[in-house]
């Protein structure tokens, strides 16, 4: 598969949750034939990866064991990349890492940045694998405790720097570091518009920016309706477009999204348009 680190721009990443909790599509794609069925449509859509998550994030989530996650997403992984496409596993495990990447997988997107199992970059490190690096600050459980910042951006970016740092001394090459804000996790509606209107002091650090925004619980708190209640996920898709859409006219490398048809599309006009930039 060719190193989609430094090979396309703007990446689109096509979310596939196997879980039964995820927040927007828990459920949906539990069952296999589910599953690859719509990796496979995501994929035809115009989606660069697949993007398979096993264990929820979502604030509040229970953890499930290594066994069950494994379990979730092997086979998915398997299928697809057997089909030639494309897949990113979406764990802070490096267990599930290895296995998933042993099934199939091209590239490692870890919402921990390597915080959670200190074995991770070994087995990016080996693998010779793009790695997502993530700015988080805990688990699910943990994360609405700790999103206290002195200035969210300076204070993510500082973070983040320290884990690209460890990767880089664990002997991961600095070309298949991409690093990722973090929506949501750990942070407040505030904080994921502040980032989103400084990526470029993100991008400072050098590396390829992931952005992640669809459908989340700030986008649906800023389109609530006039009782003061958040607008459903299945509501947020055009404000997940134009977020993200603004993320690459900043300069982001790519895009997380449930709904890449659309994203696709908002991208080809963006090109059609001469790709104008946001000048910082
Ligand atoms: N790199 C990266 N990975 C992620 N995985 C899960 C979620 C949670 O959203 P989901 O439940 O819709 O997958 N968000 C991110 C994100 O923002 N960035």
């Amino acid at each position: 598969m060719t190193d989609l680190v430094r090979a396309r721009f703007p990446v689109v990443m096509g979310v596939l949750n196997v879980t039964p909790d995820s927040f927007s599509d828990g459920g949906r794609y539990a069952d296999l034939r589910a599953a690859v069925g719509h990796g496979v449509r995501l994929r035809a859509e115009g989606a660069d990866l697949i993007d398979v998550g096993g264990e929820s994030t979502r604030p509040g989530a229970d953890r499930v064991d290594a066994e069950t996650e494994t379990a979730r997403v092997l086979p998915v992984i398997r299928e697809l990349a057997a089909a030639g496409i494309p897949v990113s596993i979406d764990t802070s495990r490096a267990r599930v890492a290895e296995a998933a990447l042993a099934g199939g997988a091209d590239v490692v997107n870890d919402v921990s940045g390597g915080l959670a199992d200190p074995d991770m970059a070994r087995v990016v490190r080996d693998a010779g694998c793009p790695w997502v690096l993530m700015h988080w600050r805990g688990h699910s459980r943990q994360m609405r405790d700790l999103a206290h910042y002195t200035d969210v951006v300076a204070d993510v970016r500082a973070e983040l720097g320290r884990r690209v740092d460890a990767a880089l001394a664990a002997g991961v090459a600095a070309e298949k570091i991409i690093i990722d804000p973090g929506l949501g996790f750990a942070k407040t509606a505030a904080h994921n518009w502040e980032l989103s209107a400084r990526l470029p002091e993100l991008l400072d650090l050098g590396f390829p920016l992931l952005f992640g925004a669809s459908r989340k619980s700030y986008l649906g708190s800023l389109l609530a309706g006039p009782d003061g209640s958040p607008r459903p996920t299945s509501g947020r898709e055009a404000a997940t477009i134009a977020t993200s859409l603004l993320a690459v006219a900043a300069g982001a490398w790519g895009v997380r999204v449930h709904d890449v048809r659309g994203t696709v599309d908002a991208l080809a006009v963006w090109r059609a348009t001469g790709s104008p930039r946001l000048v910082p």
